[in-house]
């Protein structure tokens, strides 16, 4: 069965529970992170909320340019740096892998980055040590991408409170199992924490109709049954699934999977969508580069271009 499936299949929850509406935000300055209200635990700058860089970027008549990399890959330092170069670049919230073994959501290019990150021994306690430092230089939200095994080891209240004292603010969890996702949703909620649920073009109305109404943030439209990993064109079905899914709800959708050009990401603009995803094509830049530092520069060039593209 297509992965794209499986996420359809196994993020339906129970019973809908209804989004957490969050106050409306004044929007923030890009260029100082500082203004952010302080975390409880270590008093420094929270990034905004999910939700609310929507709000913001709605406001502002904008689309979302949302990156994915993943930690560790070449290595944590550079992931650092790469946080900040995105960030830099303009990215209004960045997904960050928490490389893992068994990714069976993803293509060739995001496996093979895992499987280097993994080999240079990073793990959870090194990502989160990292977050810590890098977060409050950050004026974009971080939505931690990660498989549901990781999250169940660890115990969901005390993985939702190692993520919130570092500031993270979403989380995606491809794999979530259909029955979990809506006491996962209130686990994150406690802790201020966004779940971002997929949809993709073979989930049946009903169950796209549920997904939207719990997800947290934004809505993540899978634009092609399969794995991730950059594809030639954007599916044109994108347009009439944005349609179909922004009749069942006001929150934002944002769209992922395959999108790794300028003009795919004006396409799925153009299309309606509130924000754009772009993974693989980011990660092969970072992971394959002869160096660390080639590869941070052909980041930002490449960030910046499609950064460019969106209105
Ligand atoms: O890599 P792509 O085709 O640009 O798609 C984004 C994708 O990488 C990112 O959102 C992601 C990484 N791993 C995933 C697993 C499932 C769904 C989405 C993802």
């Amino acid at each position: 069965m297509a992965v794209a499936s499986k996420i359809s299949l196994s993020l339906l929850p129970s019973r809908s529970s209804c989004g957490i509406s969050l106050p409306r935000p004044s929007c923030r300055s890009v260029s100082s992170p500082k203004s952010f209200l302080p975390m409880a635990s270590l008093n420094v700058a929270r990034p905004p909320g999910i939700s609310e860089t929507f709000s913001c970027l709605k406001e502002q008549g904008k689309v979302a340019f949302i990156p994915f990399i993943t930690a560790g890959d070449p290595d944590l330092s550079t992931t650092s740096k790469a946080l900040k170069v995105l960030d830099s670049s303009g990215s209004d919230l960045i997904e960050l892998g928490m490389p893992y073994s068994d990714p069976l959501a993803d293509g060739p290019v995001i496996q093979a980055a895992a499987t280097r990150a993994l080999a240079k021994g990073t793990n959870f306690n090194g990502v989160i040590s990292m977050l810590r430092e890098v977060i409050p230089q950050l004026s974009c939200p971080i939505a931690l991408f990660t498989y549901y095994n990781p999250i169940l080891k660890r115990g969901v209240d005390k993985f939702m409170s190692i993520i919130e004292d570092v500031g993270v603010r979403g989380l995606v969890v491809p794999d979530v199992p259909l029955e979990e996702t809506e006491s996962l949703t209130k686990e994150a909620a406690k802790h201020k924490i966004e779940l971002v649920l997929l949809t993709t073009p073979t989930t049946p109305t009903e169950r796209m109709k549920a997904i939207v109404q719990a997800s947290e943030g934004f809505v993540y439209l899978v634009s092609s049954v399969g794995v991730t990993g950059a594809r030639a064109s954007v599916s044109s079905r994108v347009q009439s699934l944005l349609q179909d899914i922004k009749e069942a709800t006001t929150k934002p959708v944002a769209v992922g999977f395959g999108i790794s050009k300028p003009e795919h990401v004006k396409q799925v603009a153009g299309w309606g969508a509130d924000g754009v995803i772009v993974g693989s094509a980011m990660v092969k830049l970072l992971g394959e580069a002869k160096s660390p530092e080639e590869g941070l520069k052909e980041l930002e060039a490449f960030a910046r271009s499609l950064k460019a593209a969106l209105p």
